[in-house]
C-alpha cells in the first residue's frame, strides 16, 4: 500500500473553508468598482477579464468554454479509463460493471506533470466520478465501498483540482456536452450528452436542458456586475436598464426549465436517471457512508450530484440578496457551496461582497420604474423556483407515490434534503426580497 501513504484522510477533504481566500492571481472584490466605464466596450471588456479570472465566461456563465473535451487521450495512461466510459452503458446493461472494473483497472498513480490541462482535469474529474457512482449504484447490493483502482486517483485528482471527491452539478452537467457546430449556440438542437450511465433520450434531455438553462441564465452575470457598478454611481436609468436585461434572461431561464416537460419522461427519470446521481449522505441505501479503498478506512459521508449545487442559481439569490435562513433550507444550500469548483466559489463570495450597493440603492430609490424591474426580477426568481416545485412533484413525488415508494430514501432528493418542506421555504425565502412601495 506504500503507494497510498502520501495521500491523506479523504475525510479532511470535507472541511474545506466556505470562506474563499483571494490568491495572487484573483482579483480583490474591490477590482470592479474601479472599472472605468466610460464605454460601454470598455466596461464589457474589464467585465470579461474580472470573470474570467474567476473562470467564469461573460456569455457562457458557469458552462466551460472552451467547450469540454470529449475524452483523455487513449493513448495517455489514462485510455484504460476511456475504454470503459465508452461502454459503460453496456457493463450497466449487462450488469458486470463491477468485475469489469476490478479485472481490468490498476491503482493510476498521479504525477505531479499530469493532467495540467484544465479540460483534461475536468475530463478526469468525470471519467472518474461516473465510474465510481457506476460501480456504487450499478448493481444490487449496492456497494458500501470504491475500489481502490478508483478511489486512489479519483482522491488525487479531486485534490489536484481542489473539489470533493463526488459527482457533483459542475461534472455530470457543465462538463459533460459537446456542440456539433462550434460556430452554433448552446443549445437544444446543436448540443449531445458526452456520457450518460444507462443512456438514452430522456437521460440525455434531463442533462442538455439544464445545460442550455445554465448557459442561457449566464448572460446575467454580466448584467448582474454593471448593475452593481451603476449602483455604486447611483445611476438609477442604467441600474433599472441592466435590471430589465436580467429579468428577460431570466424569461428565457424559466422557458428553458418548462422543457424538462417535454423532453424527458418522468418514469425514466424517476427509475433509470436519478439513482445514479445519489451521494452517500442522508441515503438510508447507505446509511454508514462509503469507505474509499486505499485511502482511509474512515468511512465518508458526502452529498450526491444535485442542480442545487448550480453556482447560476446561486447567484441570483447572492446578488438579490435571498437569504437562506431558515432551519429547513440552511445548513443544505450552504453545504452545496463545498461541491461548487473553488473558482466559482469565489465569484460568489465576491458578488455578494457588493449585493449591498444594489439591494441598498433600490430601498432607497424613489424611482417606480427601478423599484418594479427590481421586482419583476424577484418575481421571475420565485416563478423560477414554483416552476421547479412542480418539476419535483411530477418527476419525483408522483413517481413515489406510483412506485409505492414513499417510505424509502426516495422521499428524499439526490442531495439528501426532505423535499417539499425545503424547496416551498426556498422559495418563500425569495418572495421576501420584494420590494414594498
Ligand atoms: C427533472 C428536473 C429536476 C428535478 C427532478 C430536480 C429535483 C430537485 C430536488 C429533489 C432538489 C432538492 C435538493 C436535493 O436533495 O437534491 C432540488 C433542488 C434544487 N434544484 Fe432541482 N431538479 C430538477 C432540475 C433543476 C434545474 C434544471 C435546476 C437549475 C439549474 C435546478 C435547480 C435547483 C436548485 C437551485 C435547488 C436548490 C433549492 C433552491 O435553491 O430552491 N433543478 N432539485
Amino acid at each position: 500500500m506504500r503507494i497510498h501513504e502520501h495521500i491523506e484522510d479523504a475525510s479532511s477533504l470535507l472541511h474545506q473553508t466556505l470562506v474563499p481566500y483571494y490568491g495572487p492571481d484573483l482579483p480583490h472584490p474591490s477590482a470592479y468598482l474601479i472599472f472605468d466605464g466610460e464605454t460601454a466596450e470598455l466596461l464589457d471588456d474589464q467585465i470579461a477579464r474580472l470573470l474570467a479570472s474567476y473562470s467564469v465566461d461573460i456569455n457562457h456563465g458557469f458552462v466551460p468554454f472552451p467547450d469540454p473535451l470529449d475524452q483523455l487521450p487513449l493513448s495517455s495512461k489514462f485510455g484504460c479509463w476511456e475504454v470503459i466510459m465508452k461502454d459503460l452503458s453496456g457493463y450497466l446493461h449487462a450488469r458486470n460493471v463491477r468485475s469489469t472494473i476490478l479485472s481490468r483497472l490498476e491503482v493510476i498513480p498521479i504525477e505531479q506533470g499530469d493532467l495540467l490541462d484544465e479540460r483534461e482535469l475536468q475530463r478526469a474529474l468525470l471519467v472518474l466520478a461516473m465510474l465510481s457512482h457506476a460501480f456504487v449504484w450499478g448493481e444490487q447490493p449496492v456497494s458500501t465501498y470504491i475500489p481502490a483502482c478508483l478511489a486512489v486517483p479519483w482522491v488525487e485528482v479531486t485534490r489536484k483540482a481542489c473539489r470533493l471527491p463526488m459527482l457533483t452539478h459542475s461534472l455530470m452537467v457543465l462538463s459533460n456536452w459537446k456542440r456539433f457546430d462550434v460556430n452554433k449556440p448552446i443549445e437544444l438542437g446543436n448540443i449531445a450528452l458526452l456520457n450518460g450511465f444507462l443512456s438514452g433520450t430522456d437521460e440525455a434531455n434531463f442533462y442538455l436542458v439544464t445545460i442550455e438553462l445554465e448557459d442561457r441564465g449566464g448572460k446575467a452575470l454580466k448584467h448582474m456586475l454593471k448593475a452593481q457598478y451603476f449602483a455604486g454611481k447611483e445611476n438609477e436609468q442604467d441600474v433599472t436598464n441592466e435590471l430589465k436585461a436580467i429579468e428577460n434572461i431570466q424569461k428565457s431561464m424559466l422557458n428553458t426549465l418548462s422543457k424538462m416537460f417535454d423532453r424527458v419522461d418522468p418514469y425514466i427519470f424517476y427509475h433509470r436517471v436519478r439513482h445514479f446521481l445519489s451521494g452517500w449522505k442522508g441515503n438510508s441505501s447507505l446509511p454508514d457512508g462509503i469507505v474509499y479503498e486505499g485511502v482511509s478506512e474512515t468511512r465518508q459521508f458526502l452529498h450526491g450530484a444535485s442542480a442545487a449545487q448550480s453556482c447560476l442559481i446561486a447567484a441570483f439569490d447572492v446578488f438579490f440578496n435571498v437569504q437562506h435562513v431558515s432551519d429547513q433550507t440552511r445548513d443544505f444550500i450552504d453545504e452545496m457551496r463545498l461541491y461548487m469548483p473553488f473558482k466559482h466559489r469565489q465569484f460568489l463570495h465576491m458578488l455578494g461582497e457588493h449585493a449591498h450597493y444594489l439591494n441598498d440603492f433600490v430601498q432607497k430609490s424613489t424611482s417606480k420604474e427601478l423599484r418594479q424591474a427590481h421586482n419583476a426580477c424577484i418575481d421571475q426568481l420565485v416563478e423560477f423556483r414554483n416552476k421547479h416545485i412542480q418539476i419535483v412533484t411530477v418527476f419525483i413525488l408522483a413517481q413515489m407515490r406510483k412506485s409505492d415508494d414513499e417510505t424509502s430514501s426516495s422521499a428524499r432528493g439526490t442531495g439528501g434534503t426532505v423535499l417539499m418542506p425545503f424547496l416551498k421555504t426556498s422559495r418563500d425565502e425569495t418572495k421576501i426580497k420584494r420590494e414594498k412601495f
